[in-house]
């Protein structure tokens, strides 16, 4: 969380590429299209991009407001060996990245995040205070992090790790919101609760509070797919989730029974991302 003065001080810059994160809600946007590109009746076009990385079955997401006079541009968890092509991507498409933020600590891959910042040093880490991790920035529970007249809202999500975050993109009447739900959600699945202060009961009550009390076409992207899904929404995963439509119990007994290996990478990842990347350490 930043510190009040701060927090003004971003509030001021409307020009700024920089996003302040306030719980204030401002600059209201028309979200027009489900396509690459969000127009708006407005003055801003939320430019999208679903990126993959293949080895951990990892989603990156780019966002950025197009219609802003320097394109600010945010992922959400990259990635360290996606990196120079998600980088080259944001240069092609004339963007400046100002955020790197992650969903939570993850345990499989490791974060692109520190060397994005190694590359790009104006870019700054963002995760959740609750994750116990070192970033540049850390965000509570209703914060708004802006990216020009664009942003994304915080609710946390707990269950899959004690830190987890769900990043939601404004309201906009008559256009569907945008959840990225790291491991909390993933289409027809959830994220484990094994490890990392997991808790299947607390990712049973995130998602029923917090996703599922979404507008039904809210759009879903998770941070992994491991079935080929690409996309999906509020409404069909209350339908078709197996897990998170049936009761409380069952879903503890379905989560205590799952009899997944660790990740092949957890004792390298889990350390590494608590500094998000370990070029990102910021001393
Ligand atoms: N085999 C992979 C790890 C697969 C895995 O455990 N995925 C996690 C998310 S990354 S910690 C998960 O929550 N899966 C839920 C599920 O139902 O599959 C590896 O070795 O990295």
């Amino acid at each position: 969380m930043l510190p009040k003065m701060l927090r003004f001080h971003f509030t001021t810059l409307k020009a700024s590429p920089f996003l302040p994160i306030s719980k204030a809600i401002r600059y209201p946007t028309r979200l027009r299209s489900q396509m690459a590109s969000f127009s708006s009746s407005s003055s801003s076009t939320l430019l999208f991009r679903q990126l993959f990385e293949k080895e951990s079955s990892t989603y990156t997401y780019l966002l950025a407001d197009a219609s802003h006079p320097q394109k600010p541009a945010l992922l959400i968890d990259p990635v360290d060996r996606t990196v120079d092509r998600d980088l080259s991507l944001i240069e092609q498409l004339g963007l400046k990245l100002v955020y790197a933020m992650n969903t939570h600590v993850h345990a499989d891959h490791v974060t692109g995040t520190g060397l994005i910042k190694s590359k790009v040093p104006d870019v700054k880490s963002v995760i959740s205070k609750a994750s116990g991790a070192t970033a540049d920035l850390y965000v509570e529970p209703g914060d708004k992090v802006y990216f020009g007249n664009l942003f994304l809202e915080i609710r946390a999500t707990p269950g899959h790790t004690k830190g987890c975050v769900t990043y939601v993109t404004g309201d906009t009447p008559g256009q569907p919101r945008m959840a990225f739900t790291g491991d909390t959600l993933l289409i027809r699945g959830c994220g484990r609760t094994d490890f990392q202060g997991g808790s299947s009961e607390q990712l049973y009550e995130s998602v029923h509070s917090q996703i599922f009390t979404l507008p039904k076409n809210t759009l879903i992207f998770p941070a992994h797919d491991y079935k080929g899904f690409t996309v999906s929404t509020v409404g069909e995963e209350m339908q078709y989730n197996p897990r998170l439509t049936k009761d409380v119990e069952t879903f503890k007994n379905i989560m205590a029974n799952l009899n997944l290996s660790y990740p092949k990478m957890i004792d390298v990842a889990v350390p590494a991302n608590m500094v998000c990347g370990i070029q990102s350490k910021t001393s």
